[in-house]
This record gives structure tokens, sequence and C-alpha cells, in this order.
């Protein structure tokens, strides 16, 4: 009964997220996808310059590929960034600050529709960390069944240094991987975890000296599923993430309403406007620098 529930209601998120691919392919290729034609596990890699921060395109194309992945039946999902220093800078600021509310409300559908893609996707995931990884960042990697980080980076939600609270299927991610006390001070503090922090409170797995180390660990968990039939290994794993899953599935439209009142909100808008502005200074200043 449940099994049928749970395929009908992913049967259900699919025309959502097909349409959307279908709809806005990126012109430029926001994502690498390639699949080891010896392990049959693929590898995505995000590469949108200069920090993989998500907009509308990239998080279709994220969602493209994981639904090409699912189809083309590789053996696992690799996610990994195409440049050396961030991972997924989160949530594109441009979409969020002094937003169009049309395309707000696209954004934020589409933002709904990558975490329900990542987070169910049917076969194993890891996220090769080897850039920073704050917010949305963070999200794609916990939407993932493991973590393998490179040093000297950081991790974490840190949405409430710029007012704003976190969605609950947000948190719900973080409880995923971390127990409840942790999660509640990290998200209330706002914590980017350093790589040593993020590894002692298992908000990653491992760690690697090496893009190829974090990518061959990843590699390593994949093939921990060698032995498990895929489609049971699936439903177990659809079963196990029904409960947050349903959270969001059940009100998205109230998550959607939320968000915008929040987003458009004065709190929200100064405070992300500041912390935009401060971003940007700190670029400057880096290329005057230079
Ligand atoms: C409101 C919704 C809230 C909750 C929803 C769910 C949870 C998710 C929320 C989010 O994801 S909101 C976004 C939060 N993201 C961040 O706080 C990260 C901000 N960026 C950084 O900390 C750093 O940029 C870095 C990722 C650590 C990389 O540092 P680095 O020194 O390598 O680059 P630099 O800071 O100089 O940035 C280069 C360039 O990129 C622009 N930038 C950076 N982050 C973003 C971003 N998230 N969106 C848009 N643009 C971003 C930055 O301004 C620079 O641009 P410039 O050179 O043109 O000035």
């Amino acid at each position: 009964m449940l099994r049928s529930k749970i395929l009908n209601r992913i049967r259900l998120l699919k025309p959502v997220i097909d349409r959307r691919c279908m709809s806005s392919a990126s012109k430029t290729p926001l994502t690498l996808l390639e699949v080891d034609d010896k392990s049959g596990i693929a590898t995505l890699s995000l590469n949108r310059p200069p920090v993989n921060s998500l907009n509308i395109d990239l998080m279709n194309s994220i969602i493209e590929s994981i639904t090409e992945i699912e189809g083309n039946k590789s053996r696992g999902l690799i996610l990994t960034s195409a440049n050396d220093r961030v991972f997924c800078a989160g949530l594109d600021l441009n979409e969020l600050h002094k937003p169009n509310q049309e395309r707000l409300k696209e954004f934020w559908a589409v933002f709904q529709d990558v975490w329900l893609a990542l987070h169910l996707c049917s076969v194993p995931t890891a996220a090769a960390i080897n850039g920073h990884a704050p917010a949305g960042g963070c999200l794609l990697a916990t939407a993932c069944e493991y973590r393998v980080m490179l040093p000297q980076m950081t991790i974490g939600l840190n949405e409430t240094q710029f007012g704003y609270m976190a969605p609950k299927w947000v948190m719900l991610s973080y409880l995923s991987v971390l127990p409840r006390r942790l999660a509640e001070r990290a998200l209330t503090q706002g914590k980017l975890f350093t790589t040593a922090e993020a590894l002692d409170v298992g908000l990653v797995d491992e760690i690697a000296a090496s893009k190829e180390e974090a990518l061959a660990k990843c590699s390593t968990f994949i093939d921990s599923f060698s032995k498990a039939n895929p489609l049971a290994r699936s439903l177990t794993k659809k079963q196990i993430r029904e409960p947050d899953v349903q959270k969001l599935i059940a009100d998205r439209a109230g998550d959607l309403k939320e968000c915008l009142e929040y987003i458009n909100s004065p709190l929200l808008q100064d405070g992300l406007g500041a912390y935009f502005e401060a971003l940007k200074q700190k670029s400057r200043s880096k290329a005057g620098k230079s």
C-alpha cells in the first residue's frame, strides 16, 4: 500500500519536474554530466561561474541531469563543482533581492523541485564537496546520502546571518544528518562549519585531500550498495525519506506563500541588501588588491 502510494507520489512529482526541465534548458553547460563507462557512476558538476549560485536555469539543469541519470540506469550520482573554490554559493541573491514577483514564484517552485529531485533520487547519491557550501549549497550536499569534503572549506545553513529563517523542509534536511540539539544551535546561529568541525559533528562523512580523492571516496560509498537490489534500495530510501518529503509535498503552495511573504518583508530585504552589498564590497576590495 505505502509502496504504491510512494510510487504514485513520485510519479505525481515527475510531471512538475519534467515540465520544468523541458521549458528552460540552459544554452550554456550550467552542469557537466559524465558517466564513467567502467563503474557506471555519473558525475554531475555544477558549472555556473563564479560561484555556482543557484538561479532558475542552473536548478533546472540539475533537475534535468538527475532525470537523465535515473533514466540511463547509472549506478550512482556524485555531485561536485567544476570550480575549485566553491561547491555552491547557495541561492542566487539576485533572485531574492528586490525580486520580480512572477519570477520569484517560479524560482521558489524550482528550488522545491531541485531538492525533491535530489533528496528522492532513485540511485545512490554522494557529494564531493570541493569548495565552500553555504546555505543552498549545504542543502544540496545534505540532500545527498554521503558527503566527502576538502579541507579549509566551510559548510552550513547560514540563513539567520542575513535575516532569514530557513523553511521547515530545509531544516529537515539538516535534521537528517545532525542531532536535533546541534541542528537547532547551528541553524539559530547561522553557523558555517569548517571542514574539520563538519566531520566532527557528522555533517560530512569523510575528508579528502584532493577532488580526485573525494570522487574516489564517493565512488566507494556508491559501490557499497552493489549487493542491494536497485529497486528495493530505492524504495527503502524513499520510504525512510517519505515523512520529510511529505511535509513539503502536502503543502507546496503554503510553503510558497510563506516564502513570498518572508522574502518580500522589509526584515529580509534590508538584511539581504546589506549582506549582498558587503559581499560585493569584499569582492571589489579583493579585485583592488590583485
Ligand atoms: C531567502 C531564502 C532563504 C532560505 C531558503 C533556503 C536556504 C538557502 C538560502 C540561500 O542559499 S541564500 C544565499 C546564501 N549564500 C551565501 O551566504 C554565500 C555568499 N557568498 C559567499 O560567502 C562567498 O561568495 C563564497 C561562496 C564563500 C565564495 O567566496 P569567494 O571569495 O570565492 O568569492 P566572492 O565572495 O568574492 O564572490 C564572487 C562573486 O560572486 C558573488 N556571489 C557570491 N555568492 C553569491 C550568491 N549566493 N548569489 C549571487 N552572487 C553571489 C559575489 O557578490 C561576487 O560577485 P562580484 O564579483 O560581481 O561582486
